[in-house]
């Protein structure tokens, strides 16, 4: 079983603590959903695996083998869709592929995807926010990493494109260990196979969407 197992972040920023020793695993086949309130750490837990950002401390297991971020990045162990647009505003969608994927088969899988096929001629900046995002998902989603972040990918899109990431998700689920954070909540429980929340720099398990509630995510369901 391929496992992403990390323990004992600590982050602080300044005199401000947003992760406490937070510990959490993910293996193949899984989907790990992250929430919490705006500003508790989600993202600044994902640059942290994805050695964008230091932590004060890290320990860092990919198949039971301590390792750092940074080296998993490099060794692609670790594949981040990060919040913000990070393609190439003026390059077309079919030239973009080829920058990430050198494997034929791997482009094959993002070009013939039978929604990219529809815009590959166009720009990224002539793509809509939901074609954008969902072509960013599939990209890096088409990969050999074994592992793969997700920060906020149904964020400010339309509910079609939503049910076309959340079909893609499920799709490649069994072939990878998934953590993906947003608000869209109610999306990402359709996905996930495992629910946390960060509260106070600590890391709670969610069983029911109740529990959303207990951890002052939600006042109603
Ligand atoms: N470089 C930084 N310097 C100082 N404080 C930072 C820095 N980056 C993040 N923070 C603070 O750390 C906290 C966590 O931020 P983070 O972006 O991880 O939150 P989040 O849970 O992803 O929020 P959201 O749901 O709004 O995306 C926030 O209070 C933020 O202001």
């Amino acid at each position: 079983m391929q496992t992403l197992s990390i323990k004992n972040v600590h982050k602080s920023f300044g005199k401000k603590t947003v992760l406490n020793n937070v510990t959490l695993s993910v293996s193949k086949g899984e989907i790990l959903a992250l929430y919490g309130r705006n500003g508790c750490g989600k993202s600044t837990l994902l640059k942290i695996l994805f050695g964008t950002l230091k932590a004060n401390n890290i320990e860092l297991l990919v198949n039971g083998t301590a390792t750092t971020p940074k080296a998993s990045r490099l060794n692609k162990s670790i594949a981040y869709i990060p919040q913000h647009p990070f393609l190439p505003s003026s390059q077309k969608v079919r030239d973009i592929i080829p920058m990430y994927h050198q494997n034929q088969e791997l482009q094959d899988a993002v070009f013939y995807d039978p929604y990219i096929a529809s815009f590959t001629a166009r720009k990224v900046s002539e793509l809509s926010l939901g074609q954008r995002r969902y072509f960013e998902v599939v990209l890096l989603a088409n990969s050999s990493h074994p592992f793969l972040l997700i920060d906020e990918p149904f964020s400010m899109i339309e509910p079609l494109h939503k049910e076309r990431l959340k079909g893609f998700l499920n799709s490649i689920k069994r072939t990878k260990g998934i953590i993906i954070t947003d608000h869209y909540y109610n999306d990402v429980l359709e996905v996930s196979t495992q629910n946390i929340i960060l509260k106070d720099g600590l890391i709670n398990t969610i069983t029911t969407k109740e529990d959303l509630l207990k951890y002052d995510y939600l006042k109603s369901v």
